[in-house]
């Protein structure tokens, strides 16, 4: 007998936009966050930046499929993720790490990242090795076994990139990762992110210019839940050249786009 083949079987599995959106609007509470947004992101680290109150976080939990978009064109991995039934594929190859961590303080690392890859549908004879190299790549692994509510915040910082990579997720999200990190912890999870984007799309939003210059192919700039800028690193540096404030080049181009885009509105 011969049997069908569904579309979703011979759907080409990787996309040249992983995240696509067209007039994306979301709101927090009854704020419209986000704003009629259009960006197209391929593969690569994407370094979200944008003052308190952007819309970042926002922007983040729509692409994570936590909140439905209010209004506009949101496809993720190829599928619309308006429609509520084109999720639970898509929610299996991202990962996520949230700004507000949450987790069981009862949980050890391990259980952790474990209870993620069973989330993300992983086959389960693949769990325990899959957590135990993303606890490895995060260097947790002599805490591996440590309750969640006996580490550090960098630790636990860790902790939740090893939740939101275990999958090997082509399109991972993550929401200021480095806060709590040291600055060797810092610069070693630049390397982790530029490994990660060689065949993912890797947003990350931060508050530090200076880790999407050292570790992103490119940046996004948001203020008031609109896109103020979308480039290389080296042409935010170029815009710090002729004036802003800030400690580098960087700093003071971010100030110098954000100030420029304020005046225009
Ligand atoms: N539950 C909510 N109800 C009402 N307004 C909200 C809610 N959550 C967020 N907001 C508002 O939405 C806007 C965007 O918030 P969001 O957390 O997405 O910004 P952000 O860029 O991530 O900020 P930060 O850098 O401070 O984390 C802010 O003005 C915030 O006050």
């Amino acid at each position: 007998m011969v049997r069908a083949v569904s579309a979703d079987e011979v759907a080409p599995t990787r996309h040249a936009w992983p995240i696509e959106a067209a007039g994306l609007s979301v709101k927090a509470g009854r704020h419209l966050a986000v704003d009629g947004l259009d960006i197209r992101l391929g593969t690569g680290v994407h370094g979200l930046l944008g003052p308190n109150g952007a819309g970042k976080s926002t922007l983040m939990r729509a692409l994570a499929t936590v909140v439905r978009p209010h209004r506009g064109r949101l496809v993720l991995l190829g599928a619309d993720a308006t429609a509520g039934r084109a999720l639970r594929p898509v929610r299996a190859r991202l990962g996520y790490l949230p700004q507000q961590f949450g987790f069981y303080p009862r949980f050890t690392v391990r259980d952790a990242v474990e209870y993620m890859a069973w989330l993300r549908e992983m086959p389960p004879a693949a769990v325990p090795a899959a957590a135990q190299q993303a606890i490895d790549r995060v260097r947790l692994t002599d805490r591996a076994d440590a309750k969640l509510k006996s580490l550090s915040g960098g630790m636990l910082r860790r902790a939740g990139i090893a939740q939101a990579i275990v999958n090997e997720p082509e399109l991972l999200l993550l929401d200021e990762p480095t806060v709590g990190l040291d600055p060797e912890q810092r610069v070693e999870f630049r390397e982790l992110m530029r490994e990660l984007g060689a065949d993912s799309c890797v947003l990350v939003s931060t508050h530090l210019v200076e880790d999407v210059v050292a570790a992103c192919s490119d940046v996004i700039l948001m203020d008031q839940g609109r896109l103020v800028f979308q480039g290389v690193p080296a042409d935010l540096v170029r815009h710090g050249e002729t004036g802003g404030v800030g400690d580098s080049a960087a700093e003071r181009g971010y100030s110098v786009l954000l100030h420029r885009h304020r005046g225009a509105a």
